[in-house]
């Protein structure tokens, strides 16, 4: 890699306040899940639709809405979870309640019960396509953090439908994918018409810029989801035999996706309904990726070539699935798709 010049550093300082509250609330919360992750404070259960939560979601979303209203009490935030669980005299809400209490004092020993439960409950934002707000995955892939994979805290600064900051904090995933011994723990941050960036978790105040990169046929690598519910790997692969995509494909849980695309170790990243899928892909899982992908050079779309739109309330109603390119690639994509998609 080519050593650090003048232009491709810069200071987290330079991207503003909001940047600069947004991406010292997701490190926060990334410290908080690796104190989970690796610590005696785990418990997860099911929520209605049947996915997980655990004790570090809620304890993420506390930490990160504390600080983004400490920053500016007046934008609204739409998170993922609520505090519901957490609240009354039943065993089980009882101990997560306890859990996630210890797990905050782990980083901010002056928030007490009502602050924290106060905080979870303030991410109830509808959405729109008008003013500003958040939109927060205080852990997104609660699966593969579960499994002591990939996982990210993710969260999007929303104005008039546009995500303006984006902002991602991947703690278990490692600066180069293809060297297992690289430094582990990556955030990145991009403002929109100013850039993508990354940084060490350890390190936030001083940002590298990332671009996309875009390599021969045989080296355009895929990256996709690990878990088969959430994306049809059988079409992906037919859609890289179309498309003349000729690398490796990786599964990774989370929008950790979209940051290796967004830094140039992959260049395409799939996200593909399965057939008769009703599922309405939610703002918090898009928002913060997309604007790193694409303010680092790359092209992100729905598998018919739409722009993402985040107007619509909580989910993206108007669009289909995923396509996260280095932008090369992208209309080759998005033309085998319309051939699979047609029939
Ligand atoms: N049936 C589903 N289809 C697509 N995505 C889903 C589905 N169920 C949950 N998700 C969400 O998919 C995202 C992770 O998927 P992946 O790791 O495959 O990219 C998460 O945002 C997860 O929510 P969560 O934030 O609760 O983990
Ligand atoms: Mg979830
Ligand atoms: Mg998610
Ligand atoms: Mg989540």
């Amino acid at each position: 890699m080519a050593a650090a010049t003048k232009t491709s550093t810069t200071s987290l300082a330079a991207l503003g306040d909001a940047a600069v509250a947004a991406v010292r609330a997701v490190v926060a919360a990334s410290r908080v899940c690796e104190t989970v992750r690796t610590g005696e404070l785990m418990q997860s259960m099911s929520k209605d639709d049947k996915s997980p939560v655990t004790v570090a979601d809620f304890a993420a979303q506390a930490i990160v809405i504390h600080e983004l209203h400490a920053f500016d009490a007046s934008i609204p935030v739409v998170g993922e979870e609520d505090a519901d669980a957490l609240r009354g005299d039943a065993e089980e809400a009882t101990q997560l309640r306890q859990k996630v209490m210890s797990a905050v004092h782990s980083l901010r020993t002056d928030l007490d019960e009502a602050a924290v439960l106060g905080a979870i409950d303030r991410g109830n934002y509808e959405g729109g396509a008008s003013g500003r707000f958040w939109a927060l995955d205080p852990i997104d892939g609660t699966k593969g953090f579960l499994r002591n994979d990939q996982y990210a805290v993710a969260l999007g600064l929303v104005e008039d439908g546009q995500v303006v900051l984006g902002v991602l904090g991947c703690p278990n995933l490692r600066e180069d994918l293809d060297n297992p011994e690289s430094v582990r723990g990556c955030g990145y941050v991009a403002k929109r018409g100013e850039g993508c960036f990354k940084f060490n978790l350890d390190n936030c105040e001083s940002l590298t810029k990332a671009t996309v990169t875009s390599p021969p046929a045989e080296e355009v690598r895929l990256v996709e989801s690990v878990e088969t519910k959430h994306t049809s790997h059988d079409t992906s692969a037919q859609i890289k035999a179309a498309a003349n995509i000729k690398g490796d494909s990786v599964r990774m849980d989370s929008q950790a996706k979209y940051a290796v695309v967004g830094r140039g170790d992959a260049h395409l990243y799939l996200r593909l309904p399965r057939a008769g899928s009703t599922h309405e892909e939610k703002i918090w899982d898009h928002a913060g990726g997309m604007l790193i992908v694409e303010e680092a050079g790359g092209r992100v779309t729905d598998i018919h070539g739409k722009p993402l739109d985040f107007g619509q309330g909580q989910t993206l109603k108007n669009n289909t699935g995923v396509v996260a390119s280095n932008g090369v690639v992208h209309d080759a994509v998005i033309a085998a798709l319309a051939e699979i998609y047609k029939n």
